[in-house]
């Protein structure tokens, strides 16, 4: 028997109370002390029933906790108590029961998503008084409150001694298989409207596809991992009247959000689904010029690395690398710039500015001009927004990378030519990664080495 330094009986005036979020037993009356009092004490009572009930079950962590009742809004405890035992009563037992929305399998192998299906979630009696029907009384007390029929009941993780006690005393045998750890019973999915794999194990049958409260609900496994996507009544009327070609259509579509829990919180427009999704609304794909693709967002990634690499190639051809551009003086280094801010640095008359190497108000035309102009700049070891994909400028050229600054969380920056091999750059503010990327570069014996060579990477925001 569980007993407490201090008197039960107060809290319990009934063998069973039902507590809830707010730790309060449901037959509770009392100003706001005695409130304070109750709620302190009902703390200790399941905390203490919840380590047992752990305990017993070997699990290193209890299921049960006050500060999970109080932060739930659908869960509810019932304790049962013993008011005769001992000085101040004893607690004997706990059963903690929820509802859940749960993939499951039905019989037949479908998968089905219940909404709030009730489960049940931690069920304990004290070792001394199993096996008395203890269990039996708290369970049936729970099944009247909730209205739930065993059949109906998910449960959670049951023990050898919970699927024996259903077993007994709810005849409850025949287990449909599950992919997670819950169990239930054959019979569970009857009278629920099979509704193309969807359902409600309480036969609210809803709409295959869209619920009442407008989540959209797939079979997919996305769906599965992320949760159902909220579309929100706007979008219900905007997906009807608007055509998916346009680019702002298609950006909300991205970056539609669950309603609630971890995938609820809004998520920023993802910079690169932005190109990728953008860029094959067009259609056409225009004459393939970084140019034409400005404006409006609409660009094509692979036809700017494509582009790229094409001058890159033309330039190697042209052997008109030029390691004096936005190099910084030999005499004075200064730190290297995080962010090139504009103007590029006049080209010498007699050679071409590579196009690799384009001043950032032309690769500013590449990236579009949607493109806002910075608030104030954030080099990459303020924001650590930076993130280079090695595997694009690869595909430019085997021994260059594409760089473009990141200045803000969704665009695109300037393409930037990193210092030349051995012009070292100490001074504290400098880009040592780029420096080291340098070095890398210079000391594996490219054929570029002694020519110099352009150091271009790219970046963009993670994608996933
Ligand atoms: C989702 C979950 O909570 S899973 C975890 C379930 N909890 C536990 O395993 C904790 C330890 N066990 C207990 O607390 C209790 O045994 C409970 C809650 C499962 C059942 O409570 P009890 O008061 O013992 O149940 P009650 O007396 O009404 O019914 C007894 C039946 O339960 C089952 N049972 C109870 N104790 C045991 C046991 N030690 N071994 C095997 N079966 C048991 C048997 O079917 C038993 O019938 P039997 O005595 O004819 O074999």
């Amino acid at each position: 028997m569980v007993e407490f330094r201090f008197d039960i009986k107060p809290l319990f005036p009934q063998p069973i109370i039902k507590v809830t979020s707010n730790l309060l037993p449901h037959t509770f009356r009392g100003d706001r002390r005695q409130c304070l009092d109750a709620t302190t004490k009902m703390s200790e009572i399941i905390d203490r029933l919840g380590q047992l009930s752990a305990t017993s079950q070997g699990l290193s962590k209890p299921v049960t906790t006050a500060q999970r009742l109080r932060m739930s809004d659908n869960q509810t405890i019932y304790l049962l108590a013993d008011s005769e035992a001992g000085h101040n009563g004893a607690v004997t037992g706990l059963l903690k029961v929820g509802t859940k929305d749960l993939y499951l399998f039905d019989e037949s192998g479908q998968t089905r998503k219940v909404e709030q299906a009730p489960s049940i979630l931690d069920f304990y009696i004290h070792e001394s008084r199993q096996r008395a029907g203890l269990g039996k009384r708290l369970f049936q007390t729970m099944l009247n409150e909730e209205q739930w029929t065993p059949l109906k009941c998910s449960v959670d993780r049951p023990s050898e001694k919970l699927l024996g006690f259903l077993s007994k005393h709810y005849g409850l045998q025949r287990i449909i298989p599950q992919a997670n750890n819950f169990v239930l019973y054959e019979g569970f999915f009857n009278d629920v409207a099979p509704a193309n794999g969807h359902g409600n194990a309480h036969g609210h049958a809803q709409s295959p596809q869209r619920t009442q409260n407008g989540l959209h609900i797939t079979n997919s496994p996305n769906t599965q991992l992320f949760g159902a996507t909220y579309l929100g009544e706007d979008s219900n009327r905007r997906r009807g009247s608007q055509q998916q070609s346009t680019p702002n259509a298609l950006l909300q579509q991205i970056t539609q959000i669950s309603p609630s829990g971890r995938y609820g919180a809004p998520r920023p427009t993802c910079s690169m689904a932005e190109i990728i999704h953008a860029g094959n609304s067009k259609g056409g794909k225009g004459n393939g010029s970084a140019e034409s693709n400005s404006g409006n967002g609409n660009h094509d990634l692979a036809e700017i690395a494509e582009q790229l690499q094409r001058q890159s190639l033309a330039d190697l051809e042209a052997n008109s690398y030029e390691p004096e551009l936005e190099v910084e003086p030999e005499v004075e280094p200064e730190p290297e710039p995080e962010v090139i801010t504009p103007p590029s640095p006049p080209p010498k008359s007699h050679t071409p500015t590579p196009p690799s190497v384009r001043s950032p108000e032309v690769v500013e035309s590449i990236v579009g001009d949607n493109r806002r102009p910075p608030a104030f700049q954030l080099s990459k070891q303020h924001t650590g927004m930076k993130n280079r994909s090695f595997g694009v400028g690869m595909a430019v050229m085997p021994s260059s990378k594409m760089e473009f600054d990141q200045m803000e969380r969704e665009d695109f920056g300037v393409v930037k030519i990193n210092r030349p091999p051995g012009h070292d750059v100490t001074s504290p503010g400098q880009d040592n990664s780029d420096a080291m990327s340098t070095a890398s570069s210079g000391g594996g014996g490219g054929g570029l080495t002694d020519q110099g060579y352009y150091d271009l990477k790219f970046y963009h925001n993670k994608l996933w």
